[in-house]
């Protein structure tokens, strides 16, 4: 994927000088130190190779660029965050695809939990399974109050199971029992329920994601980034070795796991399912 700088926006000057590639818009605010991130895979930016791989180019680009304190990430697409990951990625394809493509997921999980940016997730649209993953990486998550605009793992309703770090985010951020049940059942909150379980910190009115997410980076930007960046990796650590210690046990448990007669079927029929659900 290559970085590809556009026009800035009318009457903006220098410091929106967008860039980003064919799947993911960056919107950099050079005055502010804020960038936002659009994912831009359509129609529901599920998370495939190519998107994945993209995403980690624009956010190590972020990271290195001393300009930038924190990315709000959000959609480009109407009505959807993220459907999470590409499930064409997950059926008929061979091993050496599944191990390549579970290595991409793990490295943005592990690049977006860990980073030193403030990052806040202004979630506009449905958010299952690993686009949830993805809200949770961040520090903070807005949701737009929209009934349709579900969120959480719901793995087990395709017939597959979250990985251990994907439970650990989760456990991390609701806690243990009520991550306990939300995974077993395959939960999908509606923006209230996801708020009183603390899935998300605020439920705004969807005209509004955006501008909250500006102000809410503005206070976590008050804070000395060097005291604040040791202290969320103080939180986070712990649970980011437990998979770096095991990455390649994880991919083989992945691939393996994948590639059972049974999940293959799950999976095709899950896609079916989506797909009938049109006509
Ligand atoms: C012990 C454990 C060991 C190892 C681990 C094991 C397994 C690893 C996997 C675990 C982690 C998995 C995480 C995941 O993210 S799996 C993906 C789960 N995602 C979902 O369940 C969401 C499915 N999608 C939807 O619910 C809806 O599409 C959505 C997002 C609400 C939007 O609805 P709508 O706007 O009506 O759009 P459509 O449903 O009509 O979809 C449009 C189009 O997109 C296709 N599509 C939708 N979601 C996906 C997807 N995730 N991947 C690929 N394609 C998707 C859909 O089929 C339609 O296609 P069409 O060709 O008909 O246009």
């Amino acid at each position: 994927a290559t970085i590809r700088r556009t026009e800035p926006t009318a009457g903006s000057g220098d410091s929106a000088r967008r860039f980003g590639t064919q799947r993911v818009l960056v919107e950099p605010d050079a005055a502010s130190g804020v960038a936002v991130m659009k994912f831009k895979n359509p129609p529901v930016n599920s998370l495939s190779l190519e998107l994945l791989t993209e995403f980690i180019i624009s956010l190590e680009k972020l990271e290195n660029d001393k300009t930038f304190r924190g990315v709000i990430l959000t959609s480009d697409c109407p009505r959807v965050f993220s459907a999470g990951l590409d499930l064409t990625e997950m059926c008929g394809k061979n091993p050496a695809h599944y191990a390549e493509y579970w290595k991409a997921v793990q490295e943005l999980w592990l690049r977006l939990y860990l980073s030193n940016l403030v990052l806040i997730a202004a979630i506009n649209g449905a958010c299952p399974a690993g686009g949830c993953l993805i809200s949770l990486t961040c520090d903070y998550r807005i949701l737009a109050d929209n009934p349709k605009y579900l969120i959480g793992l719901n793995e087990t309703l395709l017939g597959i199971v979250a990985p251990f770090w994907f439970k650990d985010t989760l456990v991390n951020t609701i806690g243990h029992r009520a991550s306990e049940q939300a995974l077993q059942l395959g939960l999908l909150f509606l923006p209230a329920e996801a708020l009183q379980v603390g899935l998300v910190d605020q439920v705004v009115p969807e005209d509004q994601v955006l501008s909250t997410a500006l102000s809410v980076m503005a206070r976590w930007m008050a804070i000395p980034d060097h005291a604040r960046q040791l202290t969320k990796n103080m939180m986070r650590k712990t649970t980011v070795d437990r998979l770096v210690k095991q990455r390649d046990a994880d991919i083989q448990n992945f691939v393996s796991f994948i590639s059972r007669d049974s999940i293959q079927k799950s999976l095709q029929m899950y896609l079916e399912k989506l797909k009938q659900k049109k006509g």
